[in-house]
């Protein structure tokens, strides 16, 4: 079958009012009606309209034709912009840019090409695509309470409901106040224990794996590690956010079959535009909706019980004394616990559970995704795993990691960062101004800054700031070490530059050290509460895993395919081939 939707080029470039989804295969499909896997026409000569025909899985014949881009609607968003967005650079790539790859591949074309703001018009509705860190700064950090989360809230309310990503303003100032206390130095320290612990388990699940039938004492076996990082990032986040072993490495359960239920259409919903799950009914008819509501409902009655637990044995505490409790010895160091016991911060079920739900979502993919791309750059260069397993050696030798131990392993730090720093999770940030607002000049000084209307959506694009040729050398190489480089030496004309003065103390480079230009968790008053968890926990998996394995692709790294959710994933899985190592020194 195939669904036919005619875009028509106009003076503010071409648009779209659809999106595209990740399939049950892990596949990019488009998202529009009659959801299938798009072929593009470019206009003959004289064609006003460029054709998208639409193939479902089944059939190939037309289905239905329809106008979706209307130059009035583009007419009326330069209107609303008061003019001076609109004399904003626009894209007009061609509608195919934006199919058969992911979104954020085609923003970064036209970012060279349009310059670190430009206007995309998608359908009836225009984005900003932000690409400066001048400009991100602005929208995140100096006036980041005039804009909240969008299309992204709207998309992810029904599952988060007023968890910290989706929430209001009032919601997310009084949650944010209890939460983010909570990722204090002895609950990390703590932690540590946790992710040692999880990943001591994957590895003895993959040393049981060379004595079993397939590879029969061989010395290699293969594995799909996208798959093992999912894992052990869903055990981790349920053990230190509200004390629950899913133990998902070693077993599938109802429960972790929901959890990924809910994962899995957590991500199909940002990445679907149009929001058919609002329909009324569509919970009800549509059995990919009834499924996901089911899971919701098991989830949510887990998490109810959890919480019940947490009350019943709830210690109010003041959060002074809290923050002094010896978590390494307690039998639950879980943020649950600590939000129950905190003296004065009572909050009903409903907002715990959002606030627990919302972590888990914003807490497993992101860190399976950055382990996958970490071992899918060392594999492609094994000099510098070599490097990595050598600073390994002889830190930790064969003992265990310890919170001491990630200060001396700076070059495995520096290793997690380059990998998000070439794979942002999420690749881009969503705002929706609150208020008009001006943005200042880019760091090129190409434009006095655009006014900017209340209402208008913008992505800030940190895939573009972190490959950003204006900032970095050999923007698109993997190089670790590029962290060591010291300010000014990036040689950028006009940028302050990286400095890690500004961030005295930091055990991983952030978004202050280099003035916004590299961004992995976001910055300002919304920055991700769990990145230091995030980083250690990344760290310790994937020093544990060198420490013991050498690492190689199965295939080619070109035949890693690449498709997006929220977070960047490989389409098939990251098959590697795992040998012990034999220069353990
Ligand atoms: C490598 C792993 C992670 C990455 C790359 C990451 C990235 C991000 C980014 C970029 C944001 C900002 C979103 C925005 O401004 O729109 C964010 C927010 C958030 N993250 Fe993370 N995150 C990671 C791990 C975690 C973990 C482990 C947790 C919890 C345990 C967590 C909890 C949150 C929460 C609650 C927010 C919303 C903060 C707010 O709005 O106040 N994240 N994350």
């Amino acid at each position: 079958m195939v669904t036919t939707l005619t875009l028509t080029p106009t003076a503010t470039g071409s648009g779209l009012s659809s999106g595209s989804s990740r399939g049950s295969s892990g596949k990019l499909y488009y998202a529009g009606p009659g959801a299938g896997r798009p072929a593009i026409c470019k206009p003959k000569r004289g064609e006003s309209s460029v054709v998208i025909r639409c193939q479902s899985m089944k059939t190939d014949e037309p289905k239905a034709k329809m106008n979706i881009l209307d130059s009035a609607s583009n007419l009326l968003t330069n209107f609303l912009s008061g003019g001076k967005m609109g004399s904003m650079p626009q894209a007009e790539g061609a509608v195919s840019d934006l199919f058969g790859r992911p979104l954020f591949f085609a923003l970064y074309d036209w970012f060279l090409e349009h310059g670190s703001v430009y206007k995309l018009a998608f359908g009836p509705k225009a984005f900003v695509v932000v690409s400066d860190p001048i400009v991100a700064r602005h929208i995140l950090r100096e006036n980041g309470l005039s804009y909240d989360k969008g299309v992204l809230a709207e998309i992810l309310e029904p599952i988060m409901g007023k968890g910290l990503i989706p929430a209001d303003i009032d919601t997310w100032k009084q949650r944010r106040r209890v939460i983010a206390p909570g990722f204090h130095a002895l609950y990390l320290e703590a932690m540590v224990k946790v992710f040692t612990d999880c990943s001591e388990r994957t590895i003895l699940k993959f040393e049981r794996l060379f004595e079993g039938e397939e590879t029969k004492g061989g010395r290699t076996i293969e594995l799909d590690l996208e798959a093992e990082f999912s894992s052990l990032a869903l055990d981790i986040i349920g053990l230190g956010v509200f004390n629950y072993d899913f133990g998902s490495v070693t077993k599938e359960s109802p429960v972790i079959k929901a959890v990924y239920g809910t994962l899995f259409e957590a991500e199909h919903r940002s990445t679907f535009y149009i929001p058919y799950w609002k329909i009324p009914l569509a919970r009800w008819l549509v059995p990919r909706q009834r499924k996901f509501q089911k899971d919701l409902k098991f989830i949510n009655d887990c998490l109810d019980d959890l919480i019940r637990n947490a009350k019943e044995t709830r210690q109010e505490t003041d959060l002074e004394q809290l923050q002094k409790r010896d978590y390494l010895n307690v039998k639950d160091a879980s943020l649950l616990r600590f939000l129950v016991d905190m003296r004065g911060a009572d909050v009903d079920d409903r907002q715990l559970r959002d606030d627990l739900m919302t972590m888990l979502i914003a807490g497993h993919e992101t860190t399976a995704a950055v382990l996958t791309w970490a071992v899918f750059l060392l594999a492609q260069h094994p000099s510098r795993m070599k490097k990595a397993q050598a600073e390994i050696d002889s830190v930790l030798g064969q003992g265990r990691i310890t919170f001491e131990s990630i200060k001396k392993l700076e070059y495995m730090r520096l290793i997690v960062v380059e990998a998000l720093r070439l794979y942002p999770q999420p690749p881009l940030l969503i705002r929706r101004a609150l208020k008009s607002d001006k943005l200042p000049g880019g760091h090129k000084g190409d434009n006095n800054g655009y006014a900017i209307p209340a209402g208008t959506d913008i992505f800030v694009s940190v895939y573009n700031l972190h490959r950003s040729p204006y900032f970095w050398d050999k923007p698109n190489e993997f190089e670790p070490e590029r962290f060591l480089v010291k300010r000014g030496s990036q040689g950028i004309e006009g940028w302050a530059g990286f400095d890690p003065a500004r961030s005295p103390g930091a055990l991983y480079p952030n978004e202050i050290i280099s003035d916004f230009a590299f961004m992995p968790f976001g910055g300002g008053p919304r920055k991700c509460v769990g990145d230091q968890f995030a980083l250690m926990e990344s760290t310790v998996a994937l020093a544990m895993l060198l420490q013991k394995f050498d690492i190689e692709l199965k295939g080619s790294p070109e035949s890693v395919e690449l498709v997006t959710g929220a977070t960047i994933h490989t389409k098939n899985g990251l098959w590697c081939r795992l040998k012990k190592r034999e220069d353990i020194q």
